[in-house]
């Protein structure tokens, strides 16, 4: 698939495919497009060249998703934010409160949710991705801002919901923790897939004894500098 910010491509050929019961993990340098692809995978953006197929057609929810930057209506609690989700999806008040006790939420659940650290606010969008069970699941760095106790158990969480069948894919830059978690990792260098397979694979094709070194040595330009495209102007 492709897609285009105005003239400036910034996906260009990208295919992936995310296999039921496999984590797939995202990783690339910072404007790299990571974001953008999880966007339209999750139809939030239109690719301007592509096709996307699901297999799953039967279900009340197809497609949960975590943004970069979850944020949630002021004046109501964790636990009514997330069962007013739960509701949308046909889930009940129950499957509301699992889901906030799956990812950690249990103790802040009836906090006002502008009390709520980053962090936790990160937690409850990730309950409200995975309420109502959908068989694919996009997550845009659900470990940003996370201690790294939490950080560990969020991809243990993700390991769950892959090991209950879902297809799940995220974004992040934690090279360490995607190498212990993700069963498949795709590095996306400027808009294109430039390696893509289970760890070992990727370490395997530029003989790195560790996925940074992998990626080091698959993504192009210069530590320190943000490759920018397009103009702003
Ligand atoms: N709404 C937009 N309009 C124009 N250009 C955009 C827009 N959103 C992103 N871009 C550009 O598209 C490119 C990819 O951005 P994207 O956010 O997908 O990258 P990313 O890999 O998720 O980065 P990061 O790791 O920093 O979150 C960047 O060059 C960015 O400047």
């Amino acid at each position: 698939m492709d897609h285009a910010y105005g003239d400036v491509n910034v996906l260009q050929s990208v295919s992936l495919t995310l296999p039921s019961g496999t984590v797939t993990a995202l990783v690339g340098p910072n404007g790299s497009g990571k974001t953008t692809l999880l966007r339209v995978i999750a139809g939030l953006l239109d690719q301007t060249g592509g096709t996307i197929r699901h297999r799953n057609h039967d279900v009340v929810r197809s497609i949960g998703y975590l943004p970069q930057q979850p944020a949630f209506r002021p004046g109501f609690t964790a636990r009514e934010t997330l069962s007013f989700y739960a509701a949308l999806v046909g889930a009940d008040e129950d499957a509301a409160t699992k889901h906030l006790e799956r990812v950690g939420l249990k103790e802040a659940a009836d906090r006002p949710v502008e009390e709520l650290s980053g962090g936790m606010i990160r937690l409850l969008g990730i309950a409200q991705a995975t309420i109502g069970n959908p068989p694919v699941v996009v997550l845009d760095e659900p470990g940003s801002g996370l201690d790294p106790g939490m950080r560990v158990h969020v991809f243990d969480v993700v390991g769950e919901l892959a090991a209950n069948g879902a297809a799940v894919l995220l974004s992040s830059h934690d090279l360490e923790l995607v190498e212990r978690s993700a069963d498949r990792v795709a590095v996306l260098d400027r808009g294109r897939i430039a390696s893509e397979g289970a760890p070992t694979e990727i370490r395997d094709c530029v003989d790195a004894d560790t996925l940074l070194q992998a990626y080091e040595a698959t993504v192009t330009g210069e530590t320190g500098t943000v490759r920018v495209r397009g103009d702003s102007s």
